[in-house]
């Protein structure tokens, strides 16, 4: 990535975050009508009304943004980097879905060229969709994570991501063994943990696919390295369980195979959760980790609803993940509206998310599961500049919204129910701009 500016900017923009989280402080959303933004180094300086910062850095150069709505960078924290290609495979089940759409296309990711083609078009659909960090699942074949990493470190994106791992019950060419998964990914985190933007995560597939050896391999990475992250899926589908459970005999529950291996810590992120026991959530509360949960996916593939209301009863961290490709695409804006209708469906059972609600999930509650809200997620000063724009283009249904709206809190419900990657003119990470298109929608960077 090119190196951020020196230069002091002070931006001139409304601007809306979520500090904290709506599902315990009622005032979490902060709201910044003709805001100032001053930005140094790729890092907010100070924040307030544009009028306060332009009397308190006269020399300053502005950049004036008025007319759009500036939010945080969106973070995604379940999205599978092999299956851009494959988005829309609907009508299946999740593990027909496996067999017949994403693993034929995961194999193709053994050749470089090809995962270098797919890497980019997955950091460029990220970025666009204002996605400026996102927890990966990988793939099978390290060559294509360490092209990955490349990408999303020239491309500006915050990869949290690692080599995937499984040795039974996907095809042979996608399984490793224990001393494999652990070589290759001990290079991979020696080559790109902390390095610029990027992170690792230690990634099994799914206990269906992952022997307790192979499990075991992936605790020992944990014990030997600092601050990996740790992600993988549970708690989808019927099937799925009932199969976990027969392969883990021993085990309480699905959570267990996990547990049992050491990996459930305050830097776990296991998505989906639609199925859990009340043991399942209390130890995910007692651990600290988080469920992503993936709306789209779990309509596409009809794996069921997620009990948010027991999620937060039990006390456990919830942030969102598009799920590409079991997801409908890169847009965190239409995972936020999808996590809103599902409540709704839900009646007395569902919980009835706000637009702060929806912005927190998006960006906020990304960066705490990912123990990264002290870098991104909001827009206080100290936070490092992961911003985007919506600015809807002229004669537009979301620029009918802006123009004619009373107040902001209009702006980010509209936001959220009708705007589209068409909607975002610009994206920075880290301070600098990694997407930028002008009205006529040419896009100028990335
Ligand atoms: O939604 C999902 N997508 C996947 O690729 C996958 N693999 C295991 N379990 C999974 N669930
Ligand atoms: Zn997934």
């Amino acid at each position: 990535m090119t190196q951020t500016s020196p230069t002091p900017v002070l931006y001139r923009v409304t601007f809306m975050h979520t500090p904290a989280s709506p599902f315990t402080d009622p005032d979490a959303l902060h709201v910044q009508e003709d805001g100032g933004l001053l930005v140094e180094n790729g890092v907010i300086l100070a924040s307030g009304t544009f009028s306060a910062l332009r009397a308190a850095h006269p020399g300053v150069d502005v950049t004036d943004l008025r007319g759009g709505l500036l939010l945080p960078g969106f973070i995604d924290t379940h999205v599978h980097y092999p299956q851009g290609r494959v988005i829309g495979g609907l009508g299946m089940p999740l593990l027909e879905w496996l067999d017949r759409n994403a693993l034929p296309e995961e194999a193709r990711l053994a050749d470089p060229a090809y995962s270098r083609a797919v890497a980019q078009e997955f950091t460029r659909s990220l970025l666009q969709n204002g996605t400026t960090t996102a927890l990966v699942f990988g793939s099978h074949f390290a060559s294509a994570v360490d092209i990955l990493f490349s990408e999303a470190e020239r491309t500006g994106l915050r990869a949290v991501a690692g080599l995937v791992v499984s040795d039974r019950l996907l095809r042979p060419e996608l399984h490793t063994t224990p001393e494999r998964a652990y070589a290759e990914s001990k290079a991979l985190i020696e080559k790109w943990h902390g390095t610029g933007r990027q992170l690792y995560a230690v990634t099994p597939r799914f206990s269906l696919s992952a022997s307790e050896g192979i499990l075991d391999a992936c605790a020992a990475l944990l014990r030997e390295f600092e601050g990996l992250r740790f992600t993988s899926h549970i708690n989808e589908n019927g099937a799925e369980i009932q199969t976990v459970r027969e392969l883990f005999p021993g085990a309480r529950d699905y959570l267990d195979t996990y547990e049992r291996a050491g990996l459930v810590t305050r830097h776990s992120v296991l998505a989906h959760n639609l199925h859990p026991t009340g043991r399942e959530l209390g130890a995910m509360a007692e651990h600290c980790c988080t469920a992503a949960h993936c709306p789209c996916s779990n309509s596409a593939l009809g794996s069921g609803f997620f009990p948010l209301k027991r999620h937060l009863q039990a006390g456990v961290h919830v942030s969102l993940g598009t799920d590409v490709g079991g997801g409908t695409g890169f847009s965190m804006l239409k995972e936020g509206l999808q996590a809103y209708f599902m409540q709704q469906l839900q009646g007395e059972g569902g919980v009835p998310l706000t637009p702060a609600h929806l912005l927190y999930l998006a960006t906020r509650a990304g960066a705490e599961a990912l123990d990264l809200h002290h870098l991104t997620g909001d827009l206080t000063p100290g936070k490092v500049f992961d911003a985007v724009l919506v600015d809807p283009a002229p004669q537009t249904p979301l620029r009918a919204v802006f123009d004619a709206a009373e107040n902001p809190a209009r702006l980010l419900a509209a936001t959220f129910a009708t705007g589209t990657q068409g909607d975002l003119t610009r994206v920075w990470a880290g301070g600098e701009a990694v997407y930028c298109r002008d009205r006529s929608g040419a896009a100028l960077h990335t």
